[in-house]
């Protein structure tokens, strides 16, 4: 039995977690056994590869470099969590995933997609996620939602030019991959989103 892979993608700070913890709720009210894990990180390895990437110490470290150590750590989160847990039917709700990487990386450092990807296939093999969805919401309301929180990372810290990027390049994928990658009105109270996103997964588990 395969179980379903559902990645959550968006500006940093635009909600994700939140959501993902009230998804998980409700797919275990329905009896479902669900997995949530986040990236960069979601095993005790891939956690460590997070900590040196997002360390505001590691100034210096090159974009190849970063992409390269998001690679590793997905790579490892496959291996270890995320492939064993679908084998076993469950569904797994991943706080990002590869369109992370093609974003930040790829777009937004500017190491291009496609090189992007191809690194990426090699980390993921055939674990590609069955539904991605895409938070789109106003700036300033992620500017808000931003400002509650005290520690920002090393790329949280990035300039608006930067997350522009981030934001545009998230639309230019979702013309890529327009079957797999949905989008929901992330704007509005918690519950008014989490009203959004039951609508859209119960259309894809109708399919
Ligand atoms: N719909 C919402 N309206 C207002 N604030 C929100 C909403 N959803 C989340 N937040 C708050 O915004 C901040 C970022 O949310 P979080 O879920 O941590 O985002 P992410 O996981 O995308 O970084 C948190 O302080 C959270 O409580
Ligand atoms: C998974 C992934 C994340 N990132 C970035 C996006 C975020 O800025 C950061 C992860 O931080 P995190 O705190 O997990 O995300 P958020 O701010 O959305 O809550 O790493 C990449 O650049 N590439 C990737 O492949």
């Amino acid at each position: 039995m395969k179980g379903l892979f559902i990645t959550i993608e968006g500006p940093d700070a635009c909600g994700k977690s939140t959501q993902i913890n009230l998804l998980k709720e409700y797919f275990q009210n329905k009896g479902y056994d669900v997995v949530i894990t986040r990236e960069p990180g979601g095993t005790k390895i891939s956690e460590k590869i997070r900590n040196l990437i997002l360390d505001k110490e590691n100034k210096t470290m090159s974009y190849k470099t970063e992409a390269l150590l998001y690679a590793a750590s997905r790579s490892q989160h496959v291996d270890e969590l995320i492939r064993p847990s679908l084998s076993n039917g469950k569904i797994v709700i991943c706080d990002r995933f590869v369109d992370s990487s093609l974003v930040y990386q790829g777009i937004a450092r500017s190491l291009g997609i496609e090189n992007v990807y191809n690194l990426n296939l090699f980390a993921m093999e055939e674990v590609i996620p069955d539904i991605t969805i895409f938070f789109e919401i106003d700036e300033c309301e992620v500017k808000r939602r931003k400002n509650n929180r005290r520690n920002l990372d090393r790329l949280e810290s990035e300039k608006d030019e930067f997350h522009k990027m981030v934001y545009n390049g998230y639309k230019t994928l979702k013309g890529m991959y327009p079957e797999r990658i949905k989008t929901i009105d992330a704007n509005g109270t918690i519950q008014q989103v989490h009203q959004r996103i039951i609508k859209l997964v119960e259309k894809v588990m109708e399919k």
